[in-house]
């Protein structure tokens, strides 16, 4: 059985711990830097404070008395207290670590706690156990939970269609690295709304500078590179939850996922001519494979679009599902999944990726790479400025 400790470092040896937490929200990801020019404000300190308390490991005397210390000096100033007894081992060791900080300034002793807590955040986040039913992360863009077993990561922008913006490629990278350690035993991403997702947010081109738009091109093409590299090498088995129409790079990825549950309303389309651009997500190596060279090019190619039913047809899509029992019907199934052996589903899937993985790395890294190339070709900035002045849809 998982342990799961709430601590109230603050008043350690008071008898103030606190848990099990309901709660996770991990902390977006801080920047460290120290110094004085740094100080945290009230406000940070404040939050820090609640984080403590939130924490689900004990991390130790020693951080607890560091934790201490810092919110005495931050507090408080420079020990001002009497020195206790010898045998008052417990004072005793409280008293000394205050009493280390000398004369370090509140500022700086505020910051370093707020640091310390980031970090101790960060990696207690990373942990969540299957039986903790926790939130793990959320954003507004992307929202990961973690229950039963399952890491959700669930596209949430149902205005917008659930288009991945930069930020999104980024945090989805972070969550699936997050879900990679943790102890949920399956991870599932689905959309938020009608759509599953419409792909590359076409505004990721808007208002860049004409002399960085190659720089903007090389730069992507890292981004994208490493994006699908997450899903090649993702451990766990990953399952992709089909809730509605999926365009772009969000089909193309599909090949890389164990199993996808798709609703009877998913649609796949894959418009990569239409845009002046050209496939990515290892598609033009798994497609032709998964469904044959010219099935694969009436997709890649021509952009036609395949319903739910062509894409099960194409082993593309696992199974379909009505889309009013679809919910229901596809988290009863992942949760039975989930209670299987996690280390035989790991080795498992390990054993199908291993031989192909050398392979797909290279397709990943070829595929970025033309991908610059067409993001400055005239054909592609005409299909984008036709998109973005609302002149063209698919
Ligand atoms: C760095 C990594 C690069 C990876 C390379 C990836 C490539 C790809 O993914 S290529 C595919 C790109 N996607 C598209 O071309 C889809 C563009 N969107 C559409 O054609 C349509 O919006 C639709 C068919 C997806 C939905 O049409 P409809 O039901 O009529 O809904 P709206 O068009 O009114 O959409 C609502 C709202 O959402 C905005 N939106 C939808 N998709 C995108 C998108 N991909 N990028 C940016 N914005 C998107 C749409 O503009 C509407 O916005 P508002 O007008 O402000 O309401």
């Amino acid at each position: 059985m998982a342990r799961v400790v709430g601590l109230l470092a603050h008043r350690w040896f008071s008898g103030a711990f606190r848990g099990p937490l309901q709660v996770i929200r991990c902390p977006a990801p801080q920047l460290h830097v120290s110094g004085p020019a740094m100080a945290a404000s009230q406000e940070d300190f404040a939050k820090a404070m609640n984080q403590v308390k939130l924490l689900k490991e004990d991390p130790g005397n020693e951080v607890k008395l560091k934790l201490y210390a810092l919110y005495k000096q931050a507090t408080e100033g420079p020990c001002n207290a009497p020195k206790p007894g010898m045998l008052d081992f417990i004072l005793k060791a409280k008293w000394d670590a205050w009493n280390a900080l000398g004369n370090l300034p509140k500022e700086t002793a505020r910051q370093n706690y707020v640091d310390l807590v980031s970090s101790l955040s960060a990696s207690s986040c990373s942990q969540v156990t299957p039986a903790a039913d926790k939130k793990q992360a959320e954003s507004d863009s992307l929202v990961v939970t973690s229950e039963d077993g399952i890491t959700t990561i669930r596209l949430n922008r149902p205005a917008k269609k659930n288009a991945l913006t930069t930020q999104m490629y980024r945090d989805i990278m972070r969550a699936l690295e997050a879900a990679s350690e943790d102890s949920s035993r399956i991870t599932v991403l689905t959309g938020s709304g009608d759509y599953y997702c419409s792909g590359n947010d076409l505004t990721n081109f808007k208002d860049i500078p004409p002399d960085k738009v190659e720089e903007r091109a090389q730069s992507s093409a890292v981004l994208l590179r490493d994006f699908v590299d997450r899903f090649i090498d993702f451990p766990k088995p990953l399952i992709a939850v089909v809730n509605g129409p999926a365009v772009g790079i969000s089909v193309t990825l599909l090949g890389l996922f164990d199993v996808v549950y798709a609703s009877d309303r998913a649609t796949f389309h894959t418009p990569f001519s239409h845009l002046g651009q050209s496939p990515e997500g290892c598609s033009s190596y798994i497609f032709p494979k998964m469904m044959g060279p010219s099935k694969a090019a009436e997709m890649l190619i021509f952009g036609k679009k395949l319903t739910a039913r062509e894409a099960l047809a194409q082993g593309l899509v696992t199974a379909v599902f009505p889309d009013d029992t679809f919910q229901k019907e596809v988290w009863a199934r992942l949760k039975a999944y989930a209670k299987l052996p996690p280390n035989a589903m790991r080795i498992a899937k390990r054993l199908m990726r291993h031989q192909e993985k050398e392979k797909l790395h290279a397709v990943n890294a070829e595929e970025s790479r033309v991908l610059a190339e067409r993001w400055v070709s005239d054909e592609c900035i005409t299909a984008i400025v036709a998109f973005l002045s609302k002149k063209a849809k698919l």
